[in-house]
């Protein structure tokens, strides 16, 4: 299976501080990520590499075959969707949802345009549904709760039909029942077999969908382990992760860790 992501002694750093160091990674196509660690551990650092948002200081990032730094950025983003706070805060508060969800077929976020192609309208409607916020459609996004907004950020990810999909803390901040909700539906995402290669960025393993094949553990910048979740998500690699005593457990499909 041709690899989606391939990093090769990847290293990001800013003056002094290394936020990435010597990162190997490769994902292959149909391969469903969580990428863990505590805050600070260079997560959405990586992620904005896997999104071609940035460069390595050093490394070799490939990434849906074309290597960063040989590629027009402009033409691989499309074939990329991805759902941040970071890209979130650019979305103007007084947007309505369904155009925070079609700018993503253009490449934007904000309305630029009078008028949008029927076929982007329709399949903006189709993804809103899915994702449970179909009724939200004319609402301004300012007005949303933060899981409304989270679910509007998925759908925009999706618009593009992307063959990598990027999730920085999809959950983050939610309430239990918002959080529940919202992992039931990206099990029902990642499980589907037409659904893109994913990654999903967190520092809770109660947050992890279930359905997710694969772990990579980061701290301070360096990769714990990386490989099947089964492999990598034990109670040992967890605490070296986080650093401290954990006693992690899984129950259907979910992870459950508790300091010991
Ligand atoms: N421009 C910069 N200069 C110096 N340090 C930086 C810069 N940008 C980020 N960092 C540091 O790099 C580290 C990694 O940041 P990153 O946002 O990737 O971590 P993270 O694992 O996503 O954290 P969190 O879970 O808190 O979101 C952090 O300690 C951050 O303070």
């Amino acid at each position: 299976m041709s690899d989606v992501l391939d990093l090769a002694g990847v290293t990001v750093t800013r003056g002094r501080t290394v936020l990435l160091a010597s990162v190997n990674w490769q994902v292959a196509a149909g391969e469903r990520w969580v990428v863990l660690g505590a805050n600070g551990a260079g997560k959405s650092t990586l992620l904005s590499i896997a999104a071609a948002r940035l460069h390595p200081s050093r490394g070799e990032v490939r990434i849906l075959g074309e290597t960063l730094g040989r590629v027009d950025v402009f033409e691989l983003r499309p074939r990329i969707g991805l759902a941040s706070n970071a890209l979130a805060q650019q979305v103007p508060g007084s947007e309505p949802v369904r155009d925070v969800v079609v700018t993503a077929a253009y490449g934007v976020t904000g309305r630029w345009n009078e008028s949008y192609a029927e076929d982007d309208l329709a399949r903006a409607a189709e993804l809103l549904g899915q994702m449970g916020v179909g009724k939200l459609a004319a609402r301004p996004y300012g007005t949303l709760s933060d899981g409304e907004r989270k679910r509007v950020q998925i759908a925009r990810a999706l618009m593009t039909d992307p063959e990598l999909l990027l999730l920085d803390e999809p959950a983050g901040g939610l309430d239990l029942g918002g959080r529940e909700d919202l992992l039931r539906r990206l099990t029902g995402l990642i499980e589907d077999p037409a659904a893109p290669t994913a990654v999903l960025v967190t520092h809770h393993v109660e947050e992890i969908p279930a359905g997710v094949t694969h772990a990579l553990l980061l701290r301070k910048g360096r990769v714990v382990a990386a490989g099947p979740v089964a492999d990598v998500l034990t109670s040992e690699q967890l605490s070296v992760t986080f650093g401290l005593p954990l006693s992690v457990s899984r129950r259907a499909g979910r992870f459950y860790a508790r300091a010991l």
